[in-house]
């Protein structure tokens, strides 16, 4: 028998200014516990955890062996092996901006190059995970690890083709691309290790697809201007120690997606407003966790007092929410 886990750590993306460029991998992680035996058993898919109510255990209809799938079938494999019995625990909470759906797709690219021996590096995997995912943020900071800055390269015109088939027909084996290789590139950037990531999470979701449907077409140049500078100083400013907590706090304001999410996150522009290192001991800077709904801040201590005054704001607004603390998972994605 073959047994072999995947392990996919959570990802807040953005950071403030840097949308679609910036993440970082946090210490929670899903796992996959895969045994492949050569019984004449049927696949089977269980699943315990975040969205264990909502999370279709029929392996066609699962984002993870969706995906999985997908890659085997563009290595001319189209099934899994018979007897492979994937057991998912996910403490990932979907849909609430800790890059639950790149996680996942890591996971069944992982697991599809584990089975048939594919041999793929992580960058070569990161094309599949792109295919679906498509913006490199959350999921480049998950794969690689730690707080990374990523973009994909510019594409041929025969390249932007394989692009055209939704990740929704990919996943489902409506259409058939195989990814443009090197798609992705990335740096790793420096992390102080007295920061920590504060995670507040409202107990309702947020679909990346919405909290991008209302993000304009276009920018004014002051406000592009205003990200790019603070962009700048952040890449380097979370990794100087001692860290500058007034300097991260104003390099972690953003002008390109926060100001249009707000209206579907009640209490975050309140929150905005009036969290501020010189209000909270221990505060650097606040911000939308991916596509929200979900509020990253990064500080130094006084985690939990942070903590309870957001939850106050957010319960007056009616919404209930969860916190954690964690570090960058600075390994990233692997198997064991
Ligand atoms: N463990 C999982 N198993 C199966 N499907 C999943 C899993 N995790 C996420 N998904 C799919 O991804 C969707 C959530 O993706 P979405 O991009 O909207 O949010 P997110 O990835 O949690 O947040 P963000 O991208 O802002 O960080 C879920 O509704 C589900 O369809
Ligand atoms: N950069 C992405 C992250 C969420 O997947 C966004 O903010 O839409």
């Amino acid at each position: 028998m073959h047994q072999f886990q995947v392990k996919v750590p959570a990802s807040s993306a953005n950071i403030g200014p840097g949308f679609d460029v910036l993440g970082m991998s946090l210490e929670v992680y899903m796992t996959l516990d895969v045994q492949v035996s050569d019984d004449k058993s049927e696949c089977v898919l269980t699943y315990e955890g975040d969205g264990a109510e909502e999370v279709p255990l029929d392996i066609h209809k699962n984002m993870i062996t969706q995906t999985a799938l997908y890659v085997l079938r563009c290595h001319d494999i189209h099934e899994f092996p018979m007897a492979t019995k994937i057991h998912v625990k996910n403490p990932i909470p979907l849909g609430r901006g800790m890059g639950s759906s790149g996680s996942a797709a890591i996971a069944g690219v992982m697991l599809a190059n584990e089975l048939a021996q594919l041999k793929l590096s992580k960058l070569q995997m990161m094309d599949y995970v792109l295919m679906i995912e498509r913006h490199p943020d959350n999921v480049m900071a998950s794969m690689m690890g730690g707080f990374v800055g990523s973009f994909l390269r510019e594409l041929s015109n025969t390249e932007k083709e394989a692009m055209i088939p939704s990740a929704s027909d990919l996943l489902n084996n409506k259409a058939f691309s195989r990814p443009p290789e090197n798609m992705g590139r990335y740096t790793k950037l420096p992390w102080a290790p007295e920061l920590k990531a504060l995670v507040v999470i409202p107990q309702f979701h947020l679909s990346t697809s919405k909290a991008r449907s209302v993000l304009p077409s276009s920018y004014t140049k002051p406000d592009v201007i205003y990200n790019l500078q603070r962009l700048a100083l952040l890449t380097t400013a979370l990794g100087q120690t001692p860290v500058n907590h007034q300097v991260i706090h104003e390099v972690m304001k953003d002008k390109v997606h926060q100001p249009y999410r707000s209206q579907l996150i009640p209490g975050l522009q309140t929150i905005l407003a009036q969290m501020t290192p010189e209000s909270q001991p221990g505060l650097c800077g606040i911000c939308l966790s991916g596509a929200g709904p979900t509020i990253l801040s990064l500080a130094t201590d006084h985690y939990e007092e942070i903590a309870e005054k957001m939850l106050t704001i957010f319960k007056q607004n009616n919404v209930e929410c969860t916190y954690m603390v964690l570090s960058p998972a600075f390994e990233g994605a692997s198997v064991l």
